[in-house]
């Protein structure tokens, strides 16, 4: 298997809790006789990553997006299925893997708290055994886009959340790994912060090959950034495929709204269909059965109608995701 290449076949994990019960005599019993539950967070999930390629993993609350990734990058070890990054089993070869893979939690750091930045960065420099000459090169590479220099000096707990996550996505690809997981790596950051990530990361799998395999919750994020996303929902993958294609997963299309002189008519256009109709606004949307792109529809309409404004609606990608995840359940 080629480096940078992520496969995961039928990948399952069910956590085993222990159910508490409530009062000093519950507690007492779980102590005594503890009982258990089981919850399966994925439950056969397949999926491929291509060298060079981002994904966007995404999906509701609790629908098993961090338990994916965390088997994904060796935290932890599926209950069954296969997994495979750059060719190793992560769990199973974690000093190998942690060479190949870096890793960035948004809502958590591996900076040490109580040195600057730079000092983190050069811990993390000895520890793969890096020559300064590399080191130089690649935290000049970073700085081109992340900005690092401007808050170099300042401790790690000193950082606001933009600057620390700047900082631990260098801290994470320092080691030059083909392959990168993210778990909500933009999180509560401003928008300037956010798009500088961005740029970072489309800079990375599009210049330098990188793979990257990131959740967000964020879908101007998705939109801007990854051609392909899978979905999640209850632990299973219920769509794998070109960001575009969410929209005939959910059912959701585009519109067109227009204005017509005078009032509305019935109006009848070849291979639409009309939704709506109040005075001289109309909004149609495509027949179904018809493959019919948005700028045939304009023709079409002002063919048939006398139109003194028209107006394309693209779907919101929010919505689009809203209805794909009604209709997997
Ligand atoms: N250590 C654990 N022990 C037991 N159950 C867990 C554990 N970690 C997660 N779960 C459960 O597994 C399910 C999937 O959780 P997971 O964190 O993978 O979801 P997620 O998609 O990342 O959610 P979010 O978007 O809220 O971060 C949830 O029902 C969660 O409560």
């Amino acid at each position: 298997m080629p480096a940078g290449t992520i496969v995961a076949e039928d990948l399952t994990k069910v956590y085993r809790t222990v159910v508490r019960k409530p009062g000093a005599a519950g507690a007492l019993k779980t102590l005594i006789r503890p009982e258990h539950a089981t919850k399966t967070a994925v439950g056969g999930v397949s999926l491929r990553v291509e060298s060079g390629e981002l994904l966007a993993l995404l999906g509701p609350n609790g629908a098993g997006k961090s338990t994916t990734i965390k088997m994904l990058c060796g935290i932890l070890t599926p209950t069954s299925g296969t997994v495979e990054v750059n060719g190793i089993v992560p769990h199973r070869d974690r000093i190998a893997n942690a060479r190949r893979i870096g890793v960035v939690f948004g809502q958590r750091t591996q900076l040490w708290r109580d040195l600057p930045a730079r000092t983190s960065l050069e811990v993390l420099r000895d520890i793969y055994g890096l020559s300064d000459a590399d080191f130089q090169a690649r935290i000049a590479e970073f700085n081109r886009i992340l900005e690092l220099e401007e808050f170099w000096e300042t401790r790690a707990r000193q950082l606001s959340l933009g600057q620390r996550v700047r900082c631990d996505l260098a801290a994470a690809l320092l080691h030059d790994p083909p392959v990168v997981f993210l778990d909500e790596p933009t999180i509560g950051m401003d928008v300037v912060v956010k798009e500088q990530v961005r740029e970072f990361l489309r800079d990375q799998v599009h210049r330098r090959g990188r793979t990257v395999l990131l959740t967000t919750h964020d879908m101007t994020e998705v939109a801007k950034l990854a051609e392909r996303v899978a979905l999640i929902d209850h632990g299973r993958l219920v769509y794998d495929g070109k960001t575009a294609g969410l929209h005939d997963l959910a059912g959701v299309t585009w519109q067109v709204h227009v204005t017509v002189d005078g009032a509305a008519q019935a109006a009848d256009v070849p291979g639409m269909r009309m939704t709506r109709s109040e005075g001289d606004r109309l909004t149609f949307v495509p027949d179904q059965s018809v493959d019919l792109s948005p700028r045939d529809a304009v023709r079409r309409l002002i063919e048939h109608l006398p139109v003194t404004d028209i107006r394309v609606e693209e779907p919101d990608l929010e919505d689009v995701v809203r209805a794909a995840f009604g209709a997997g359940r």
